[in-house]
């Protein structure tokens, strides 16, 4: 059975392949020169490494936001030179099928961009399906199962929380407050408390290295923003947390509010089984703690939270009825 699985995340894009698993995982980022700003030179990696060192003449480019197409020439450039990058010329000209996931709060027209958009790239017979949905799937949770799950995502542009049951959605709130508004509050908090300027990479790798660090301080290299000096600062995780607090408690209220729409038959299985949580923003230091103690669910955090939605994307391919129930064409 052949096909892919595709997360076309704010952050990165992950594909898979029912019998390779995941062929790629890169930055979703485009190089494209100004003149030319539809036309991919470098995605992924390559086109990352340069942000916030591109040179006059050249435009580093994230083509989704928030999970879906902002600006349909760029996806088309971008989402082109991802298949040429998974497929060859041969897997081209059959046309592979493929299983791309959304956002669950993607809208008609978000959702039909995708698929337009895919088609053109090469693919045929493309389905999109909710990204909680997939990632539940590729967590090892049957989605079609007559019993209520609930899915937290924190990704790099949006957070969600979804609950459903059997088929169909049961809840789902969502907002445009994740990863990378997490980024950015510790990039203000540096230069506001401690008048260090860091780059854009340097702050992500802050935020991404408190994970499972046993050391409570850490040093930071950045510009003075007073003198523009190289200068050192050492920072203490506990501190970085609690300049994050309120972007994390944003996002924690927002997928809290869903909890008065379940029904209560629907939170005696999720009691049981717990809160699953994907996306690479759960993996913020602290961050399924907070949400326990909102909930008073017990959260589990998916084994491969940034892989896990193309993985779900994947096995939804030989998955008919998870993709009658929940997908679209
Ligand atoms: N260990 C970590 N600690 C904190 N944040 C992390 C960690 N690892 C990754 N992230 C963050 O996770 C985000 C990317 O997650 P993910 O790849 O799931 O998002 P995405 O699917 O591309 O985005 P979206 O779902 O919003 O479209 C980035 O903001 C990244 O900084």
């Amino acid at each position: 059975m052949g096909g892919f699985g595709i997360d076309f995340g704010t952050a990165n894009t992950v594909v898979g392949q029912p019998d390779a698993g995941i062929v790629l995982d890169e930055p979703s980022v485009m190089l494209t020169r100004a003149n030319e700003p539809y036309r991919a030179i470098r995605v992924g990696k390559e086109a990352r490494e340069l942000i916030g060192r591109t040179p006059a003449g050249f435009a580093t480019v994230r083509p989704m936001r928030d999970g879906v197409i902002v600006d349909l020439e760029s996806a088309r450039a971008y989402i082109g030179a991802i298949i040429r990058k998974v497929t060859d010329r041969w897997q081209r000209w059959m046309r592979p099928r493929a299983v791309i996931a959304v956002p669950a709060g993607a809208t008609t027209l978000e959702r039909r961009a995708l698929l337009e958009v895919a088609h053109e790239a090469g693919l045929r017979k493309v389905a999109v399906l909710p990204e909680p949905v997939s990632g539940a799937l590729g967590s090892g949770v049957n989605p079609v199962e007559p019993r209520a799950h609930l899915v937290v995502d924190v990704g790099g542009g949006t957070s969600e929380i979804t609950g459903f049951c059997f088929g169909g959605v049961l809840t789902h709130r969502s907002c445009r407050v994740a990863g990378d508004e997490l980024t950015l509050a510790l990039y203000q908090h540096l230069r506001a408390e401690h008048q260090i300027v860091v780059g854009e990479l340097t702050a992500e790798d802050i935020k991404v290295g408190m994970h499972g660090q046993d050391d409570p301080s850490l040093v930071v290299e950045g510009r003075d923003a007073a003198t523009g000096r190289a200068r050192l600062v050492t920072l203490d995780t506990a501190e970085i947390m609690d300049a994050l607090r309120p972007t994390t408690t944003e996002i924690v209220h927002t997928l809290t509010s869903c909890l008065e729409d379940l029904p209560a038959q629907a939170v005696g299985d999720v009691m049981a089984e717990g809160v699953l949580a994907i996306g690479g923003g759960s993996l913020l230091r602290g961050f399924t703690m907070l949400l326990e103690e909102a909930f008073g669910f017990p959260v589990k955090q998916s084994e491969r939270p940034l892989t896990c939605v193309a993985e779900g994307a994947t096995a939804a391919l030989s998955q008919p009825d998870v993709v009658a129930a929940y997908g679209y064409y």
